[in-house]
């Protein structure tokens, strides 16, 4: 699997999430700078997390115009898979490439905590390392984490099994408590219509090595070498 990570200014989870890639791949993604509109033939491309521009505007708003985004539009259109992680996440709603947007956390504070998520969809390239229904624990880091669409939205994606991962108690109990930031329907993360792009507010490359303290996020990056092997 060939993979990319698009760099933008105020990106801070880009050397996290390559380290991932290279646990899982056995060698190193192209890091590849937003205002490059050459972007090689990849497998998947991967929207990291951070600040980018300073999270000015809103969360993601500027990157989404980033000169690489039309390919990136382009590439995924022709059904190669995108990963945007938590600021990642943010662009992938600003850029029209996922539907709802992700609001300021309705407590107004920055959340930096582990979280419990039960995994809704395990028919992705993402997700097929997973058990369905499987309670993960993974850390979220941000303070425009709070997912909003309008009911009919909501409605669309939870029948089209869309929701890849809620946010839970630890025995999967989707609770007003276990949600951090207010998202409706305590959704984490979202899939396309195809099912190759996924968007998530946590942070899966941030505990995958016993290193870091947990490996739950490991299984996302097995599973992305293994469906995407070329
Ligand atoms: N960790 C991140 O990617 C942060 C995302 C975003 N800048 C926020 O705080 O909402």
């Amino acid at each position: 699997m060939r993979a990319a990570v698009i760099v933008f200014p105020g990106s801070n989870c880009d050397r996290d999430v390559a380290v991932s890639l290279r646990a899982a791949t056995g060698h190193d993604p192209i890091m590849h700078w937003h205002a490059d509109t050459e972007l090689p033939k990849v497998d998947l491309i991967v929207l990291p997390g951070g600040f980018s521009h300073g999270d000015y505007l809103r969360s993601g708003a500027m990157a989404a115009h980033a000169p690489v985004m039309r390919e990136v539009k382009a590439r995924a259109d022709q059904g190669v898979a995108v990963l945007g992680i938590c600021n990642g996440f943010q662009v992938l709603t600003e850029c029209g490439l996922l539907p709802g947007v992700l609001m300021r956390n309705q407590s107004l504070r920055f959340i930096c905590r582990d979280v419990f998520l039960r995994v809704e969809a395990t028919d992705t390239p993402f997700t097929a390392h997973y058990a369905p229904d499987q309670v993960i624990r993974v850390p979220v880091a941000h303070h425009d984490g709070n997912y909003f669409a309008d009911p009919a939205t909501l409605d669309l994606l939870e029948g089209e099994g869309r929701v890849a991962f809620r946010y839970t108690d630890a025995d999967g109990t989707a609770s007003a408590a276990a949600n951090p930031n207010g998202s409706r329907r305590n959704i984490a993360g979202v899939l396309s219509a195809n099912r190759r792009v996924l968007g998530l507010m946590p942070h899966p490359e941030r505990l995958a090595d016993p290193l870091l303290g947990g490996t739950d996020g490991a299984p996302l990056f097995s599973a992305l070498a293994e469906s995407l092997a070329a």
